[in-house]
């Protein structure tokens, strides 16, 4: 396992560009394959997590090409999957298990989806449960785990559904199953969560609507191809975002950057922060607003951040957390129990580590409390564990700006799920980071 290990101190500065967004990459291999036609994704990540969805897909042959750099896509129709020789494997990816799900509850064949430990210990009733009342035969393993044994051939049926949680995940799962669904399918959110879905979807030619927090979707409809152009995802320029506040001296200017409104929390809670954040040449790319983020060197305060505001910033607590430690007066999370169950327990890990390097931290169920200690050296040096979390070990290789004495941090593989080349981006930033051992 790889070993991150950050020399105190440094600064942050030039323009970067950090690898494509996750999220959208995901939904454009999927929304691509079962379209009817060529799709050309620029952008696209080359990550473990979308390259495990890339080969699912290839599995049910869907055949792929690199043309320039761009990703091709040779779609085969919504009925045009073939049964996959073995389990579809989706290594540490929760988007893809939860995503393929609902697609797969409507193929004409079985399937069984499987993923790593880390991946087997997520919870997926919050799939099967709807995708059972819509008529699909989906067993997950003890406790609703993973691998998921799916079978096919079922006549799936419109529901009427309201999550227990504001999830993407749970949304997208359903709405992929209700396009093989008689009738309409809605899915009446509890909260805001991201929207590429509705977005992509209706670029590929798919009716959806929204009324207020309900999305409806008729069943039957066919997809077209679409050239997606991805933009860079927000959740990895949040390290750098984060880095660039807390590290003295430091501008960085972040390119094309996707700011969709319903994931851009962290944004906006840096800003209440006090963070010297700026958003330039707002524009939008194939259906996505992006824009050029500029941040510089800021004194933090800490802030309350409630519930309402926990899905739009989802997978950037780690790194929050870490701008919190730097700033003064207390930061409050509360309304987070999702944090719990995402590829670690992010409260319970991101407490130890913060601890570890001498911060004051406590936690509750449902989110944590943090001292922040504005001085010089925020944090001591210190062990870290990533708990093969790759938002976890980024948001840690940060802290070094603001460390005392050298920080390490353990099992940083996983870093490779979303951000590929982040150790070597990290350094031409000024993050003076080794990567150390075998992966
Ligand atoms: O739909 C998506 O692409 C994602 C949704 C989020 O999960 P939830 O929607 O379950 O909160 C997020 O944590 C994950 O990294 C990606
Ligand atoms: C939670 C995450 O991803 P996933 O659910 O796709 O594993 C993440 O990337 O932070």
């Amino acid at each position: 396992m790889r070993q991150f290990e950050i020399a105190p101190g440094g600064r942050l500065s030039g323009h970067l560009s950090v690898p494509g967004d996750k999220s959208i990459s995901h939904r454009a291999i999927m929304f691509a394959a079962i379209a009817d036609g060529r799709s050309r994704i620029s952008g696209f990540l080359e990550s473990a997590d979308c390259l495990a969805t890339l080969r699912a897909f290839a599995a049910m042959g869907v055949s792929h090409s690199e043309d320039q750099g761009d990703l091709i896509v040779d779609g085969v129709g919504r009925h045009g999957l073939q049964k996959p020789d073995g389990a579809l494997d989706l290594g540490n990816s929760g988007t893809s298990m939860r995503l393929l799900s609902g697609l797969m509850a409507g193929q004409a064949f079985d399937s069984v989806l499987s993923g790593d430990a880390g991946l087997s210990r997520r919870p997926m009733a919050r799939v099967i449960e709807p995708l059972t009342l819509m008529n699909a035969d989906i067993q997950g393993s003890e406790g609703g785990r993973a691998p998921l044994q799916i079978r096919g051939g079922r006549a799936l049926a419109g529901i009427d559904y309201t999550p227990p949680v504001a999830s993407a995940q749970i949304k997208s799962c359903v709405l992929l199953a209700g396009l093989y669904a008689d009738g309409v399918t809605r899915v009446n959110e509890p909260g805001v969560s991201r929207d590429h879905t509705e977005r992509m979807l209706g670029a590929f030619g798919v009716g959806i609507e929204r009324k207020g927090c309900q999305l409806a979707l008729a069943g039957g409809q066919e997809l077209h191809a679409f050239d997606v152009a991805v933009p860079a995802d927000l959740s990895s320029a949040a390290f750098f975002m984060v880095g660039a506040c807390i590290a003295s001296d430091s501008a960085l200017t972040l390119r094309g950057v996707g700011v969709n409104p319903t994931r851009r929390g962290i944004i906006e809670i840096l800003q209440r922060m006090g963070a010297d954040l700026l958003l330039r040449d707002e524009r939008e790319q194939a259906g996505e607003p992006v824009a050029d983020i500029e941040i510089r060197s800021s004194e933090l305060r800490g802030v309350d951040i409630g519930a309402d505001e926990v899905e739009l910033a989802i997978d950037e607590f780690p790194a929050i957390f870490i701008a919190a430690a730097c700033a003064s007066g207390t930061t409050r999370l509360t309304g987070a129990a999702e944090l719990r169950v995402k590829e670690s327990d992010r409260i319970q890990v991101m407490a130890d580590g913060l601890a570890t390097l001498g911060v004051d931290v406590s936690v509750a169920d449902d989110g944590l409390t943090i001292i922040g200690r504005p001085e010089e050296y925020s944090f001591s040096g210190g062990h870290v564990h990533s708990h093969e979390d790759h938002r976890i070990a980024m948001a840690f290789a940060m802290a070094g700006l603001r460390a005392s004495a050298p920080i390490t941090i353990d099992d940083c593989d996983f870093v490779d799920t979303s951000f590929p080349g982040f150790v070597e981006l990290a350094r031409s930033a000024g993050l003076d980071i080794q990567s150390r051992g075998m992966s």
